[in-house]
């Protein structure tokens, strides 16, 4: 049954190993040790616990039940969610990127609860990823489970692991993109998709 027929309930990652947070603990005291810190304050002894269950709770995105209606008045414009923000992290460094993404379907029959798209994002944006894979799977996710007439996913991001090291780009912005159906192949819809998205403003 897909998203077209009726709601589904989206359920933990399916790829996503069994996680063990004690281990996790242990791991991240011996890397912190490894690197010179000292853990003897009291101000970090709970460290290394806390790092743990902060990197955990990146790694954890939550489910949600992906909610449809009936396009019962065939509303056949597009639907922009612009500017929604979200959170990854940079599976080279273990880094966040974050920024704002800009997501949009011309429905078909059903339209989607509004905040779903806003989930949508968070749900792939949990956990190691890089910025052209988690583009591309909300794109993919809308256009198998919506079924719309077309997809338009845009991103804008900062990558800390370029602008707090590294190449040291502070403010430089990472933009990917990813289309589907007309947005693809239909220079007027894809045009018109990018005019009312206004990426950056
Ligand atoms: N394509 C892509 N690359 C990313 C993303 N996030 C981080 N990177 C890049 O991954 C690359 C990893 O390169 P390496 O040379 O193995 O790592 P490094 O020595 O730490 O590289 P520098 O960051 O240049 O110091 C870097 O160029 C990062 O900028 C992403 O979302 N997409
Ligand atoms: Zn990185």
């Amino acid at each position: 049954m897909t998203i077209a027929e009726a709601p589904i309930r989206m359920v933990v990652r399916p790829d996503g190993p069994t996680r063990d947070l004690e281990a996790a603990e242990k791991a991240a005291r011996a890397l912190l040790s490894a690197l010179g810190v000292a853990l003897d304050r009291e101000g970090m002894a709970e460290s290394p616990g806390r790092m743990a269950r902060a990197l955990a709770e990146m790694c954890t995105p939550r489910p949600f039940d992906a909610t449809t209606f009936p396009n019962d008045r065939d509303y056949e414009q597009l639907v922009i969610e612009r500017r929604i923000p979200f959170e990854s992290l940079c599976e080279h460094h273990m880094l966040p990127f974050t920024g704002m993404a800009y997501v949009a379907y011309l429905p078909g029959k059903r339209i989607l609860g509004l905040s779903k798209l806003a989930r949508l994002v968070e749900w792939f944006a949990h956990g190691p990823q890089v910025q052209e894979r988690l583009t591309q799977q909300i794109a993919d996710w809308l256009q198998e489970n919506l079924r719309p007439k077309g997809v338009g996913v845009v991103l804008e991001a900062e990558h800390l692991c370029m602008s707090l090291r590294g190449a040291r780009v502070d403010g430089a912005a990472t933009l990917t993109s990813a289309v589907h159906g007309l947005l693809r192949d239909d220079a007027r819809a894809r045009q018109e998709f990018f005019q009312l998205a206004r990426v950056g403003r």
